[in-house]
């Protein structure tokens, strides 16, 4: 079985504040957005690769990633929208009613997942609806309130949410378009589907698969390519 892999690239990286969008610059002298392609685009267990840009770099997009890397899978390069939310909308939109299958959401700035566990996540999404990637949590976690501590939730139960996080692509466009009625924001597409009472599958990851935000994310992101995870 295949899928479908959308890919939100269309945030301005203020935090990182570099001179130009995060998911352009260098490691290991390629752009950051076309290792996080290349992951996809190679595996034997995607079809077609969409992502989203923000519009005024689109050209820059198909010529300096896409083109210049060979990325083969990818089928369009599509506009985003304000918040990452609004960019996936408008990807799965762009691939509408005729996607029959699974949707592999994941952020263009995590360059790191594993793609060994594509197959996994896909097989995982098919059967159980949805599958999100994450991680266990390390420290202990507080909730706080002006200032002061609220709550300790119990740690066994508590997981860092990473990307790709998959469904069937029927439910998460539903799930975006409700959330747009709603007038619900969330800060993943899976938040978006257990709203509508699913109750999607965790798969374990990895720790290296970060979200390259802020800057002393590059010299994480540089020590991880030099020590490349066992396959
Ligand atoms: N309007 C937006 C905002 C974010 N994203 C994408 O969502 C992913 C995760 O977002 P984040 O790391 O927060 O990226 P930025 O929004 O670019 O960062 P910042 O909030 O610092 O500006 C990134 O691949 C980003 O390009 C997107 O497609 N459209
Ligand atoms: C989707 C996500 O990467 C899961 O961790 C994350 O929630 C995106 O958050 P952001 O604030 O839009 O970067």
């Amino acid at each position: 079985m295949t899928a479908t892999v959308l890919i939100p690239a269309a945030g301005m990286g203020r935090r990182m504040g570099a001179d130009i969008n995060k998911q352009y610059l260098q490691l290991a002298g390629r752009p950051i957005l076309a290792h996080t392609l290349s992951l996809f685009d190679q595996s034997p267990h995607v079809s077609r690769i969409i992502v989203v840009s923000p519009a005024d770099e689109i050209a820059y997009c198909r010529r300096e990633v896409v083109a210049r890397f060979g990325l083969r899978k990818v089928e369009a390069v599509i506009a985003g929208g304000a918040e990452r939310q609004d960019s996936v909308r408008n990807g799965l939109r762009h691939l509408g009613e005729r996607e029959p299958g699974v949707v592999l959401i994941h952020d263009g700035v995590r360059p790191f997942f594993p793609a060994r566990l594509i197959p996994r996540v896909i097989a995982a999404a098919a059967e159980q609806g949805g599958c999100v990637v994450g991680v266990p949590v390390k420290d202990t976690v507080k909730e706080v309130e002006d200032g002061r501590i609220r709550a300790t939730p119990e740690r066994g139960r508590l997981w860092l949410a990473q990307t790709p996080q998959a469904f069937s692509c029927a439910l998460v466009r539903d799930a975006h378009e409700q959330a747009l009625a709603d007038g619900f924001r969330g800060t993943d597409d899976a938040s978006l589907v257990e709203r509508l009472g699913h109750r999607p599958a965790m798969l374990e990851g990895s720790y290296r698969n970060i979200k390259i935000t802020t800057p002393e994310d590059l010299l994480v992101a540089e020590a991880f390519l030099t020590r490349p995870e066992e396959p």
